[in-house]
């Protein structure tokens, strides 16, 4: 199994090139599933995920091409990628698949759309709270699809087709956004979709929808309404930049202090949580190529952050912040209020001489003078990443074991980082 090795210490100066996002490519690809025609997507990130997915995908019948060559002959190929789903083989997504990734539930939605039927297994994904799926069910329930839960497996079932209705989400469910939107597309009449996830993912995937030739109105804000339409044609779409990477690196200039372009980042996907890192002594400039991130002398100051649905503060950036309020010169608060186990990293960042305190989804952390190198585990994708931003910072030596964690999510971090003068290495093996 893969482990990092960082030896703390370093200042990152220089570029960071930002990657498309993943959690707006993973359901831009599952989207490939409601048309014949071929959907192109460009600026994909080459993840453990994308690559999970293409899998997945694959099962279902969907022809996958890399920047011109088939899926799995040489997947860092490039990042354009060609899905095509003439005839889908499969409606039938096993356990097997589904269980290491989230989002591979997802295809719950144009399944049942496109065919009237689907068989999905109960996803996987973090560790980082129940995730429950009773959310998506309601909203394929108010379009019409009749469920089934039989050994581990989600039935829905549609045989006339579905129907357009009124879905009004009790809490703000990104998951449950993109189900609601991929099968109200191809559903019988008029949609609406009360208390929608704001999130840019959600946008980008109703763009896309748009090109090809779906009828999605009030993107970007909390109510889309959809008109069906009977089939969708194919399109070319550009992945946007993935804000949680963009936050990942700003914080870690923050950590470290430099000086570091972000290239190709978008300040407005990620307002709340640049805002914050202003807040905490770091100067972030948008220029023409990204965003800048600079701190040169001055110390971290404590922050008072709690996470909340777009355009709040992310929880996807929470574990990264508190790695870096662990070396603030005073004492900060941070409260999760999206998934009640996430917290993970508290534990592991304690290895490296962090004080943290939990009081249920609220987080005391007493900055500390110093963190010093450890071996420590990565529990989840964005855990994970926290251990790294907080190893850059520690004396010496740290060992970040489970790295598949990190390659779910973080394209190339080594050489990233590596390239902005970290000293870090993947231990093969
Ligand atoms: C692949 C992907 O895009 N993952 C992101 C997505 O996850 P994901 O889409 O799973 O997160 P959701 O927005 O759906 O979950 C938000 C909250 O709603 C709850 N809930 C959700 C569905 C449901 O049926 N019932 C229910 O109670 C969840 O347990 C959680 O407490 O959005 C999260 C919140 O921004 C991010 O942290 C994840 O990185
Ligand atoms: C939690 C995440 O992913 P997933 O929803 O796939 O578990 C994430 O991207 O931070």
């Amino acid at each position: 199994m893969d482990r990092i090795r960082i030896v703390g210490g370093e200042k990152l100066n220089g570029t960071i090139p930002i990657s498309g996002a993943k959690n707006a490519t993973l359901p831009l690809m599952i989207a490939s599933l409601l048309t014949e025609d071929k959907l192109v997507l460009e600026n994909v990130p080459r993840l453990a995920d994308v690559i999970q997915l293409q899998r997945i995908l694959g099962n279902h019948g969907v022809d996958v091409m890399i920047a011109g060559k088939r899926a799995g002959a040489d997947a860092n190929a490039g990042r354009t990628i060609e899905l095509s789903a003439a005839t889908i083989a499969d409606t039938t997504a096993p356990y097997e698949l589904v269980s290491t990734m989230r989002a591979s539930f997802w295809v719950i939605a144009p399944l049942v759309a496109r065919m009237g039927i689907a068989k999905v297994s109960m996803p996987g994904g973090c560790a980082i709270g129940t995730r429950p799926v009773d959310l998506l069910i309601m909203a394929l329930e108010k379009l019409g699809a009749e469920i089934e839960i039989e050994g581990g497996y989600v039935i829905a079932r549609a045989p006339n087709g579905l129907r357009g209705g009124e879905i009004k989400f009790p809490k703000v469910t990104v998951s449950g956004t993109h189900t609601a939107l991929m099968a109200a597309v191809l559903a019988r009449g008029t949609t609406v979709i009360d208390n929608a996830a704001q999130e840019p993912e959600v946008g980008d995937v109703a763009d896309c929808l748009n090109k090809m030739g779906a009828k999605v109105s009030g993107i970007g804000t909390s109510r889309l309404v959809v008109e069906g339409v009977a089939r969708l044609n194919g399109a070319r779409h550009t992945v946007l930049p993935d804000r949680i990477e963009t936050g990942t690196y700003a914080m870690a200039v923050a950590m470290t202090g430099g000086d570091v372009l972000l290239q190709n980042a978008r300040p407005e996907l990620l307002q709340a949580a640049l805002d914050v890192i202003a807040q905490s002594g770091a100067t972030v400039t948008t220029t023409n190529e990204g965003i800048r991130i600079t701190r040169n002398g001055a110390g971290i100051k404590p922050v008072d952050v709690t996470t909340a649905p777009f355009p709040g503060f992310p929880t996807d950036l929470q574990a990264q912040l508190m790695a870096l309020m662990t070396r603030a010169e005073g004492t900060s608060h941070i409260t999760e209020t999206i998934f009640e186990n996430r917290f993970m990293h508290v534990q592991e960042l304690a290895r490296l001489g962090a004080r943290i305190q939990l009081d249920g989804m609220r987080a005391t952390i007493e900055g500390v003078k110093k963190l010093k190198g450890a071996p420590v585990m990565a529990t989840d994708l964005r855990a994970s990443v926290s251990l790294v931003i907080a190893a850059l910072a520690a004396e010496g030596e740290t060992i970040v074991n489970r790295v598949y964690h990190l390659d779910r999510g973080f394209e190339k971090l080594e050489e990233k980082l590596g390239r902005c003068g970290a000293r870090i290495e993947r231990i093969s093996g």
